[in-house]
């Protein structure tokens, strides 16, 4: 579904990404795993169209998207979920994804009608609400939500764009451990739905829960892309930056 191909991205001297490839099958769960400053985030940022990359390709269901925009690798289906930043903190979490749904509408907006009074935009975002697990929280301020919670918000935005590949970067940090197990029920469940995904993470015990395969990047290169079990066996990954993690995660 996607293939990431000797993908370069440098800033001044330092080449965050040097020459990255692995790829993403359809429905599995891909992680994206490697120490601090590896260049996970600048990957995922080449990837969902936010970088530029200064070579390499990035392929995407069989087209090269490599020049195309965001909004254009979105309606292909390729999402980067949202920033908390980016919720409407003063509406409702309901409000959120009915303007998530209109907003992801083909062609014109239809702004002229109501958003409350669009049956159609309701009726996806009550689904969307059961799929991230707020269906009882329809009617808060999304800003006064939990931490977890508004993540979990941020996931439905994303959905509402209705994604092929969804790009996750680290939905677990900063949560509490029931707010992670919440996290990974509904991740879980999105694979279990047939969506893939590709997440960047920190939380081994997670990633090594949830994934179907790993890729390791350390210093801008993908040293590995294997099954969890190979991955965790694997002596560069373990040297580079596993082997302390994963004991904990066992
Ligand atoms: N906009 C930028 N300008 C200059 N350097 C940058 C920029 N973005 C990232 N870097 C540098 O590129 C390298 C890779 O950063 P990146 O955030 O992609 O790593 P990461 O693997 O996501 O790290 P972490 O796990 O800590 O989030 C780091 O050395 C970082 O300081």
């Amino acid at each position: 579904m996607l293939e990431v191909k000797q993908l370069v991205k440098r800033f001044g001297a330092l080449a965050a990404t040097d020459g990255a490839s692995f790829d993403v099958r359809p429905g599995e769960l891909h992680a994206l795993i490697g120490p601090n400053g590896a260049g996970k985030t600048t990957l995922i940022h080449q990837i969902s169209g936010a970088l530029q990359p200064d070579a390499g390709a990035i392929v995407f269901n069989g087209q090269d998207v490599t020049r195309q925009g965001m909004a254009r690798r979105v309606q292909a289906g390729l999402v980067r979920s949202f920033q908390i930043t980016s919720l409407f903190k003063p509406c409702t979490v309901r409000d959120n994804l009915v303007l998530a749904v209109l907003a992801r509408r083909e062609g014109a907006p239809s702004w002229w009608r109501s958003a409350r009074a669009d049956a159609a935009a309701h009726e996806q975002a009550e689904s969307l609400l059961a799929r991230v697990g707020l269906a009882g929280q329809a009617h808060r301020i999304a800003g006064e939500l939990a931490h977890g919670e508004q993540r979990q918000l941020e996931v439905g935005l994303a959905l509402a764009a209705r994604p092929r590949l969804l790009l996750l970067d680290e939905p677990l940090a900063g949560m509490g451990p029931d707010e992670s197990a919440r996290m990974v029920e509904l991740l879980q469940a999105l694979k279990d739905e047939g969506l893939t995904l590709l997440l960047v993470e920190h939380d081994m015990d997670a990633v090594f829960r949830l994934a179907d395969r790993i890729s390791t990047l350390v210093c801008g290169r993908v040293i590995a892309s294997d099954s969890p079990a190979a991955i965790r066996e694997h002596p560069e990954v373990r040297r580079a930056y596993l082997g302390d993690e994963l004991e904990a995660a066992r």
